[in-house]
């Protein structure tokens, strides 16, 4: 991203429901080093401790400004009033410099309910003497973000998108999401809720592209996203030009649960989940061919297969490397990658291997079953640890199947209940096969390969934020190592 600027802004209007009033005149960019300075001591300790740090456990180098933007509520003034919002670079050692999105308030004297949300007192800069803290908890600011939001243009190099049919009630009350993310998620009175991503990659984010294309696809698998906002900063490489996705404001689905902890309940009684694993897996099966639909599909030659098999294969060893409990399958795990490298080479039988945008990180979190029962796909941002192009790129859909199969598979031994597993893995594929027309198990190369990869995956995950849960993926690559497709 480009040279380090201050926007101050003029105050957003005041507006009526439906209104759409054009946003101010374009604001004064000014560049303060003592703002980067205020905030460095700050950022130091406050942001390690963060969910959605990525960088954990590695020393912080340094910190590059990005770009601060000052939005302001209807006849607010700098300072205590306003939200800032700063993208920052993150330099540490080992690790490309990463961005990240702050949303701050600044206040002289925190009420208690924003104490624990403190980054402390800055000295020096704009805001010298105030208490900085993470603005999406304060209801006031959080507003003030919806508000922006209602209405579409810029404000400096933000810009906001909202949708022409998009109303947004007054006096939304908002509450920040307290399910675990790798995001942070403000939820305005079960109608709305706003997922602020942390860690931004230069482009679009495939969270809004493809739940925008289900949405303008008819789907009724997907929240619809109403309003957006994205930075204008040029990033480096092939999406220099591209804006990047900030934030996007998709339709709350009240009363929802999420496939995760009904299927925890399941187990925990040894109950029968399979009506609803089976309409899981229509759910997933539509979302494919909507995705196919919208969005370029392609057959994948033999060559491609094999890249495939050798970005797995580069995946293990790099695990392996990081996850010493991972090395004792290593070798038996790859003869999966070798089989999916030969079905390319055509030394193996297997039916035409297609790819197309997917998921990319599907799995029982990432579904919410609506009080009628309908199953909606949440979060399609892919996997967070993989480079955006690489998200975005097309791929095999058998990897989201692998993925909810892993699922499964994570939600019965969470629970030491593995025979539940299998009979829900079965039920899944039996209602992915009813609405594709292909049964993942009748694909056991392919499936074994991506299931195998996607436990890898899981071993470092786990290894990084919850080394208690560790256990889980490896007993399923000591089952993948000594399994041969069937
Ligand atoms: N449209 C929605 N309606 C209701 N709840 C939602 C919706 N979208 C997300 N959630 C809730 O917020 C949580 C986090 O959302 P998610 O998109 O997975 O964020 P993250 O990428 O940070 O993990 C989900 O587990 C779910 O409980
Ligand atoms: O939902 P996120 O995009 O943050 O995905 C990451 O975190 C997930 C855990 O919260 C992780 O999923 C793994 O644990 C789940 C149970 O908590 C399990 O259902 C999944 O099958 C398992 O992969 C996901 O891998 C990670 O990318």
């Amino acid at each position: 991203m480009s040279d380090s600027s201050w926007t101050r802004v003029p105050p957003v209007p005041t507006t009526t429901p439906g209104a759409r009033p054009a946003v101010p005149d374009p604001p004064v960019h000014t560049t303060d080093p003592g703002l980067l300075r205020s905030l460095e001591p700050l950022l130091r300790s406050w942001l390690p401790r963060q969910r959605w740090f990525a960088g954990k456990g590695l020393p912080i180098g340094g910190f590059r400004l990005v770009a601060a933007t000052e939005l302001m509520p209807p006849g607010g003034r700098l300072g205590p009033l306003g939200l800032l919002h700063v993208l920052v670079d993150v330099e540490q050692p080992g690790r490309p410099a990463d961005c990240y999105q702050l949303l701050l308030g600044a206040h002289p004297l925190l009420p208690s309910a924003l104490v624990r949300t403190a980054l402390g007192p800055a000295v020096g800069g704009p805001y010298d003497g105030l208490t900085l803290y993470d603005a999406p908890h304060d209801p006031r600011l959080a507003a003030l973000l919806l508000e922006r939001l209602r209405l579409p243009g810029r404000t400096g190099r933000l810009r906001f998108t909202t949708e022409p049919h998009a109303v947004f009630p007054p006096g939304l009350t908002p509450r920040v999401s307290t399910a675990e993310q790798s995001n942070t998620s403000v939820v305005y009175g079960d109608a709305y809720i706003l997922k602020l991503f942390r860690r931004v990659s230069p482009g679009t984010n495939p969270d809004l592209e493809l739940s925008l294309a289900l949405a303008k696809a008819g789907s009724q698998r997907v929240a619809e996203p109403v309003a957006w906002f994205e930075s204008l900063e040029p990033g480096p490489g092939p999406t220099a030009e591209e804006p990047t996705t900030l934030g996007v404001l998709q339709r709350f689905l009240p009363g929802s649960s999420d496939g995760w902890a009904l299927a925890l309940a399941s187990v925990a009684e040894d109950g029968d989940f399979r009506s609803e694993a089976a309409a899981l897996g229509r759910a997933t099966a539509e979302v494919h061919a909507s995705l196919a639909a919208a969005l370029p599909a392609r057959a994948l030659d033999g060559a491609a297969l094999e890249r495939i098999a050798a970005g797995m294969a580069r995946r293990l060893d790099e695990t392996a490397a990081e996850v010493p409990a991972v090395r004792q399958y290593a070798d038996a795990l790859r003869s999966a990658f070798d089989d999916l490298a030969k079905l390319g080479a055509g030394t193996l039988p297997g039916a035409a291997v297609t790819a197309q945008r997917i998921h990319g990180d599907l799995h029982l979190g990432q579904a919410l079953r609506r009080p009628g029962g309908e199953w909606v796909l949440i979060d399609f941002e892919g996997e967070p640890a993989r480079p955006l192009a690489e998200r975005r790129g097309a791929a095999p859909p058998v990897q989201d199947v692998a993925g909810m199969l892993r699922s499964f598979d994570y939600a019965a031994h969470h629970s030491g209940n593995g025979p539940w597993a299998a009979r829900h893995r079965d039920a899944y594929c039996t209602g992915y096969a009813a609405v594709s027309g292909t049964d993942p198990r009748e694909q056991p190369v392919l499936i074994r390969a991506f299931e195998t990869d996607k436990a890898v995956y899981e071993a470092r995950y786990e290894a990084r934020h919850r080394p208690a849960w560790l256990p889980i993926p490896l007993s399923a690559l000591a089952r993948l190592s000594t399994t041969a497709p069937r």
